[in-house]
């Protein structure tokens, strides 16, 4: 199916779909800075209107809850999944974490301390509660010992490895991600879109693959946000892609047109 096809059985399917985005350089543009990225201009604004007319937006995304609902306060009633789904924030609740993952807060707080003695200068930790991502965008130099001291980490705590755009993160050993969010969200459902840039947003595109080849008649669309840090695989498992966090309104907007 192409673009205009796609947009047309989307509207068909109006209340009976789900649009799941990520957020780091699907939503937000990539920063030196991770603490500084704000959604894209026109985003929120664009998720509004999507969650009004076509059906409900959810955030899948390795930030925290709690950064993600500051980014989309506007937003109370879409749902943010954090730390890969170990969080979640639902309409006007509190941020329930997995109970899987709780053991994990102080283990990953000395990780967090560990990481900042003992890896080089450039380094930057990023400490998330129950997980640590460690960045070396603004030292590309760095990130073959930064890989080497992650994977002995990860092996002495039995941790699980997550690689990203410029980045390593250790997070707790269970099987939840982004693709088990889409399988449980999905139920009932007749469609479901998925925005994603990196490596971990395969397992949600996976995740839609299995959903579709269970229901023929269920709608599952792949929009990548291309980029030249994760390559060709993403842009290839997709049936649609944007070239930046900027472009992401746009494709909103025309299907939006399409919407009843
Ligand atoms: O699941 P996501 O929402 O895509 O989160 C993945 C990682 O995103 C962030 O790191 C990335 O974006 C940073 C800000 O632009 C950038 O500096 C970094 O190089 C990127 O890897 C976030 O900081 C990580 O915790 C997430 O794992």
């Amino acid at each position: 199916m192409g673009a205009p096809e796609i947009f047309a059985a989307t509207a068909a399917r109006a209340g009976r779909c789900a649009f799941f985005f990520d957020f780091d350089g699907t939503l937000g543009p990539i920063r030196d800075d991770p603490g500084s990225v704000q959604p894209a201009p026109g985003i929120v604004e664009t998720l509004g209107e999507l969650n009004r007319r076509l059906g409900k937006v959810v955030i899948v995304s390795a930030r925290p809850a709690d950064f993600l609902r500051e980014r989309f306060r506007e937003l109370p009633d879409v749902a943010v999944f954090g730390l890969y789904g170990l969080e979640v924030q639902r309409a006007g609740g509190p941020v329930e974490t997995d109970p899987s993952a709780a053991p994990f807060v102080p283990i990953m707080r000395d990780l967090a301390d560990r990481a900042r003695a003992e890896l080089p200068a450039g380094t930057l930790v990023e400490y998330k509660r129950i997980a640590v991502a460690i960045h070396w965008r603004t030292a590309p130099q760095v990130g073959p010992e930064v890989e080497q001291w992650a994977k002995e980490r990860a092996s002495e705590l039995g941790l699980r490895l997550q690689g990203g755009r410029m980045v390593l993160e250790l997070k707790p050993p269970g099987q939840r991600d982004k693709g088990t969010v889409l399988r449980e969200e999905t139920e009932g459902l007749s469609c479901a879109w998925y925005f994603g840039d990196d490596l971990a947003d395969l397992r949600a595109f996976a995740a839609l693959d299995d959903r579709a080849a269970q229901d023929p008649d269920f709608l599952a669309v792949r929009v990548a946000v291309a980029n030249a840090e994760t390559g060709h695989a993403l842009v290839e498992a997709a049936d649609l892609h944007v070239d930046a966090p900027e472009d992401v309104p746009g494709l909103l907007r025309e299907l939006l047109a399409q919407a009843p």
